[in-house]
């Protein structure tokens, strides 16, 4: 097969390599020169999983159109600021049969859509659109490290050809039907990582970060439900799997930032020193927007987003949080 890949960041680049490890033939596109030729001369991304080798059947381009030729399946893997003007761009010379994957984790502000709805507004035909998420480190996925994710869409048929794309016995793959409930949890895991950064930074112990992330599970079953989800997919590899992945790991881009902020950095200077995506940030945002008008009740989310867009100091936040009253544990979940 011929798979196009959208994005030469972290997790396209690990993407990239899984795919070609099967035999597929995969070309990237990415926006910057340096990327592409870097994979094309050396095989190796030289701005992002620099020491990751890549396969020999994975070149580079940054010709959209040259990169979308012939493709049997699309990859998008773009962060979820620029996802609609890529997909805009990408659009004309998408086929409309061509099975579509996203891996881009977010929800659209202004309109609250999920990636997977941005890509179907921008290149029509949404029932060839699947969703990848779970808790995936690339850093692990590019070294072969044991890991599973779950691909949701909405006819098997779509979900069944990326599984096959993508499947190894190191990169377990499970299907769902659940497409928004996917998306959903891998767009609000990423703010409550950011919480749990953010508590660790300013040296709360581990029964708070278990708070957090119980409650944080809490909120997005929430939302996922009140999106039209199924509050079962916070349970599985998306919802409880990633929440654990990406608020305790290292790796962690939304959870490192979180701990940076609380030690003074800004959103701007965690993302040009590391040229790399903090989602959970964006998603507080537009999260929060989504949650008013779903009238849904997320504090954490609220919480963050008074933090980093409304400039609300860290003590008033905290003080907001434990403010509230504990009520029925599963309110708003379960009818
Ligand atoms: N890194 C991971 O482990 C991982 C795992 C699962 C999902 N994701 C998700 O995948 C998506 C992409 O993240 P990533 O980790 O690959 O990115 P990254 O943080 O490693 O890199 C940033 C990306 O932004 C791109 N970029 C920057 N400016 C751009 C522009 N003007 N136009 C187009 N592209 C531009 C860069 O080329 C690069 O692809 C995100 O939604 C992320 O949440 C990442
Ligand atoms: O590094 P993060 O925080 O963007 O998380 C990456 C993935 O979403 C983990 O599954």
């Amino acid at each position: 097969m011929k798979i196009t890949l959208i994005g030469s960041g972290s997790w396209g680049t690990a993407i990239a390599g899984r795919a070609a490890s099967n035999g597929n033939d995969v070309i990237m596109w990415s926006h910057s020169e340096e990327c592409a030729r870097g994979i094309n001369e050396q095989g190796v991304n030289p701005r992002y999983l620099t020491q990751y080798e890549l396969p020999k059947n994975v070149s580079a381009t940054t010709d959209i159109v040259k990169a979308l030729e012939c493709a049997d399946g699309i990859i998008f893997a773009v962060p979820s600021t620029h996802l609609r003007e890529i997909a805009n761009q990408a659009a004309p010379y998408i086929c409309e049969t061509t099975p579509i994957l996203c891996l881009t984790k977010g929800i659209e502000s202004t309109t609250g859509l999920l990636m997977n709805e941005v890509i179907g507004d921008e290149c029509g035909h949404p029932e060839r659109i699947a969703a990848l998420s779970g808790p995936n480190h690339a850093e692990e996925v590019c070294q072969g490290q044991l890991s599973a994710a779950v691909i949701a869409a909405e006819d098997n048929d779509v979900a069944s050809f990326f599984k096959g794309i993508l499947l190894a016995p190191e990169f377990r793959i499970y299907l769902s039907g659940d497409v928004i409930g996917v998306e959903m949890c891998g767009a609000i895991k990423n703010i409550i990582a950011i919480v749990c950064g953010i508590a660790s930074g300013a040296g709360f112990g581990d029964n708070t970060l278990a708070l957090i992330m119980t409650r944080g599970l809490a909120e997005i079953s929430r939302l996922v439900h009140a999106r039209g989800g199924e509050a079962l997919t916070c349970m599985g590899l998306a919802g409880m799997g990633d929440l654990v992945a990406t608020c305790t790991s290292p790796h962690s881009r939304n959870r490192s930032f979180g701990h940076a902020f609380s030690q003074g950095t800004s959103l701007e200077q965690y993302q040009s020193q590391t040229h790399m995506v903090v989602e959970g940030a964006h998603a507080a945002k537009s999260a929060t927007e989504l949650a008013h008008i779903l009238g849904v009740d997320a504090p954490l989310t609220f919480a963050l987003n008074d933090a980093l867009w409304h400039g609300q100091s860290m003590q008033e936040v905290l003080t907001n949080l434990v403010d509230r009253v504990p009520t029925e544990e599963f309110y708003g979940i379960i009818e």
